[in-house]
C-alpha cells in the first residue's frame, strides 16, 4: 500500500460501568484491527466511562498521564499504528472536559482535543441533556499530520457545526474523525446525514465512531459508526452491536472530486469569509 492508501478501523466498543474492563476490551479490539491491516484506528466517544453527566467526575483522569492515556500510548506503540483515543472525561485544574487524544506509532501524543461545542439540548418528551452542568468547553481546533494525510478532530456535537469542519478543510485536513454518541432520537435522523453533509461540503473523508448500543443504559447510543468518502458516499457502516468497521481509504478520490466539482476555488471569498480566531 502506498501512503495515498490506508486502512481505517473504527471500533464500535461496548462500554459498561467497569472502567478497566472498558479499556481492556478496547485494547483487544485495537489489536484485532491491527491484525486485520489497519494503520489508523479510532475509538468512540466516552469509551472508558458510561456517557452521562453523573459519571464524568468519577471516571475522569489526567491527560496524558492517567492510566487510560498511558494504555493508549502503549497500544499505539505495540501495534505500530495511529490511534485516535475516542474520548474520555478529563480532569485538569479542577475542571472537567470531554477529551480526545491521538497517538503516533512511537506512543507519542500527537493531539489533544477538548470538545468545543457542549451537548446542551432539550427536545420535549424525548431527550434533555446538559453537558455544561459538569463539563467545560475546549476552545481549540485540533489537527495533526500522519504519513497518509492531515487529520482533524471533533467530538460528537461538534459535528453539527459546519464552520469547524470548513476550517479543518481550509487547514488541509483530508480526513475528519468524530468520536460521537448520538442517541435514539437524533441518531436516526441526523448522524449519517451530518457525516455525509460534512464530507460533501468539504470534499474530504469523514469518520464517526460510536459506542455500541446498550439498551438498558441511561443514555442509549445510536451506534452506526460510519465512514464516508469525499463524494458523500458511505464506504462502511456498522449497525448497533460491538464491531470493527473497516474502510480502505484512497486519497485519490479526494483529488478527483475536488477537480471535478471545484467548489473550494469557486467559493466567493470576496463576499464572505470563514476564519479561525484561535488555534
Ligand atoms: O447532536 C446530537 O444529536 C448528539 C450529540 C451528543 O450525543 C454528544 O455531543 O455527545
Amino acid at each position: 500500500m502506498s501512503s495515498r492508501n490506508f486502512r481505517l478501523g473504527l471500533i464500535q466498543l461496548l462500554v459498561g460501568h467497569n472502567k478497566s474492563e472498558n479499556v481492556k476490551r478496547a485494547l483487544n479490539l485495537i489489536k484485532t484491527a491491527k491484525t486485520n491491516g489497519c494503520q489508523v484506528v479510532a475509538l468512540p466517544e466516552c469509551f472508558n466511562s458510561p456517557y452521562g453527566t453523573k459519571y464524568f467526575s468519577e471516571y475522569a483522569e489526567n491527560v496524558p498521564n492517567g492510566s487510560t492515556c498511558q494504555n493508549l500510548s502503549k497500544a499505539a506503540k505495540e501495534n505500530n499504528i495511529y490511534l485516535i483515543g475516542g474520548s474520555i472525561p478529563e480532569i485538569d485544574g479542577g475542571k472537567l472536559y470531554n477529551t480526545c487524544t491521538a497517538w503516533g506509532p512511537s506512543g507519542e501524543l500527537l493531539a489533544q482535543h477538548r470538545k468545543v461545542h457542549l451537548f446542551d439540548i432539550d427536545i420535549p418528551g424525548k431527550i434533555t441533556f446538559k453537558e455544561s452542568e459538569t463539563l467545560s468547553a475546549g476552545s481549540n481546533f485540533t489537527f495533526f499530520d500522519t504519513p497518509f494525510c492531515t487529520v482533524g478532530l471533533g467530538i460528537c456535537y461538534d459535528l453539527r457545526f459546519e464552520t469547524m469542519a470548513r476550517i479543518y478543510q481550509k487547514k488541509g485536513c483530508q480526513l475528519l474523525i468524530y468520536p460521537g454518541a448520538f442517541n435514539m432520537t437524533t441518531g436516526p435522523l441526523h448522524w449519517e446525514l451530518l457525516l455525509r453533509a460534512r464530507a460533501t461540503d468539504n470534499q474530504l473523508f469523514m469518520a464517526g465512531v460510536s459506542p455500541a448500543r446498550v439498551e438498558n443504559a441511561d443514555y442509549v447510543a445510536w451506534g452506526h459508526s460510519t465512514v464516508v468518502d469525499p463524494w458523500g458516499k458511505v464506504l462502511a457502516k456498522a449497525e448497533f452491536d460491538e464491531e470493527i468497521v473497516y474502510a480502505d481509504i484512497d486519497l485519490t478520490a479526494l483529488e478527483e472530486v475536488r477537480k471535478s466539482i471545484p467548489i473550494s476555488v469557486q467559493s466567493r471569498d470576496d463576499i464572505y469569509e470563514v476564519k479561525m480566531l484561535t488555534k
